[in-house]
């Protein structure tokens, strides 16, 4: 990211995650809402160790983030902003913003969470400080009727029902994962035999 001097602000989308690994639907939700919400970029975010799940074992930091900059190759609205894995420990989301926000404060951030998740931003550490830092954006699933209190912009996205989850479960079975991520990752997984 690149610190601006002007006075008009930069509208720049963070989606964060573990990305373990980053699929298809990750990247369809990045680039739709950036278009939708007309923002510059909207910025993959990799936590080190997410902040609310203890035992939730994700793969070295350096293998997720080689996926996501190859799943992103060629795509102008898509990024990647490494201040979690480079700051180590839990990922939360609010020193991240509050580092990022004195970093560029010419950027207004726009956070990007799955629909479901909505309903949790309140057990989210300083979670009333970081709504002063950033606009949230939740991406509507099917079936879902959100019932949140907060301010949140919320984004229509055509549902893939893929998970990271389920793709680690296919590679533990030895079963194909192409077409749930991009080729490129599917190769890379494959070469550095990940999740089997
Ligand atoms: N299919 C999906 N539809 C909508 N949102 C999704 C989908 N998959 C992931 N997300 C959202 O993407 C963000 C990053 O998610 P994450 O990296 O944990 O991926 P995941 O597929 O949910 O992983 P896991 O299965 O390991 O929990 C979260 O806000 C999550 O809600
Ligand atoms: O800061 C928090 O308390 C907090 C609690 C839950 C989730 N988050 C962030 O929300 C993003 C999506 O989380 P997850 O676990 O669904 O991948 C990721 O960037 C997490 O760091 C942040």
């Amino acid at each position: 990211m690149t610190a601006l001097s002007s006075n008009s602000k930069h509208k720049i989308g963070i989606f964060g995650g573990t990305f373990n690994p980053i699929h298809n639907e990750h990247l369809f939700i990045a680039d739709q809402v950036c278009e939708y919400l007309g923002l510059e970029k909207v910025y993959l975010m990799p936590d080190y160790i997410p902040p609310h799940i203890d035992e939730k074992h994700a793969i070295d930091a350096d293998l997720r983030v080689d996926m996501i900059k190859l799943a992103i190759q060629g795509n102008n609205n898509l990024d990647i902003e490494l201040s979690e894995i480079n700051r180590k420990g839990k990922s939360y989301t609010y020193e991240t913003m509050l580092e990022l926000c004195r970093k560029y404060p010419n950027n207004e951030y726009y956070f990007i969470i799955g629909g479901d998740m909505v309903d949790y931003l309140p057990k989210w550490h300083r979670i009333d400080d970081l709504l002063n830092l950033v606009n949230f954006v939740g991406v509507r699933r099917a079936n879902y009727v959100p019932k949140t209190d907060y301010p949140v912009t919320w984004v229509d996205v055509p549902e893939i029902d893929i998970s990271s989850t389920m793709i680690r479960n296919k590679l533990s079975r030895n079963q194909s994962v192409r077409y749930l991520v991009p080729e490129n990752v599917n190769v890379y997984i494959k070469e550095h035999s990940i999740y089997r």
